[in-house]
């Protein structure tokens, strides 16, 4: 996605938040400082493939969804789904997050040759300069919700969960398996509850730009708030 049509939402996320654009813009530029260029033919078993999209919902942990996720061809895995994979005998072949839950395992698995995908926003600053330094460069691959500058790329999206289903979509996936994904989970806080609000509304965008039917928005489209967004 080009970031002029990302911007509108980018900015209506920024309102509904409170974001300062200048923080996300500044995070951008310390993570560009801290890495090169990412080589996307890395993640080429995602291209024509059907691609699970793992949330960190509570069930993730189920057999039917472990059994979808072995069944795709590639997963990507956001923030801690990644290391319930792991835990079931699954590896990803991409990690997305902003590095706020579990950085010991962005560290291992850059080391261990797979790419995660390390967003920077204005308020994991400190983070990215923690974990980034100490990581693989040529397995991070760098993200901003800002417009994207050298080598750090916005591939649209705004929670780790959705980041993940827009890189997919970007990278050519031919299909996307949802799995893990709690959309009402009562277990969230409030703001959580509200970023899994936005997390919907982008789906549902990615849903209608690629004309597919997302399973996990099965029953819920009727409900989606979509006046931020640019959709029928
Ligand atoms: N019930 C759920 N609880 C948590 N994450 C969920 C759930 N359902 C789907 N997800 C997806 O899994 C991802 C897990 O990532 P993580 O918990 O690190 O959140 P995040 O995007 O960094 O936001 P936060 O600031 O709340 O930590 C979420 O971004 C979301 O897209
Ligand atoms: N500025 C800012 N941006 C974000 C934040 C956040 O807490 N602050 N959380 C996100 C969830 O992955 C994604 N983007
Ligand atoms: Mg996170």
């Amino acid at each position: 996605m080009e970031f002029d049509e990302w911007e509108p939402v980018y900015e209506a996320i920024c309102r509904d938040f409170g974001y300062d654009r200048t923080g996300d813009e500044r995070a951008r530029d310390v993570l560009a400082s801290l890495t090169d260029d990412f080589d996307l033919d890395r993640l080429s078993s995602l291209r024509d493939a059907t691609v699970a999209v793992a949330g960190a919902g509570p069930s993730l942990e189920s057999a039917s969804a472990l059994e979808r996720a072995r069944a795709a061809d590639a997963v990507v895995a956001a923030s801690t789904a990644v290391d319930t994979l792991a835990a079931n005998g699954i590896d990803a072949d991409c990690m997305v997050t902003d590095l706020d839950k579990n950085p010991e395992t962005v560290r291992r698995l850059t080391g261990a040759e797979t790419t995660v995908a390390v967003h920077a926003h204005g308020d994991n600053v400190p983070l990215v300069r923690d974990v980034v330094p100490d990581c693989a460069g040529e397995f991070v691959l760098p993200t901003t919700q800002a417009a994207p500058r050298g080598p750090v790329r916005n591939f649209g999206g705004f929670t780790d969960g959705d980041r993940a289903a827009f890189l997919a979509d970007h990278l050519g996936a031919a299909e996307l398996a949802f799995v893990g994904w709690d959309l009402e989970d009562p277990a969230v806080d409030s703001p959580k509850a509200r970023k899994l609000e936005w997390a919907e509304r982008l789906l549902y965008w990615l849903e209608s730009r690629r004309d597919e039917r997302f399973s996990v928005l099965d029953g819920r489209r009727d409900a989606i708030e979509t006046s931020a967004l640019p959709v029928e």
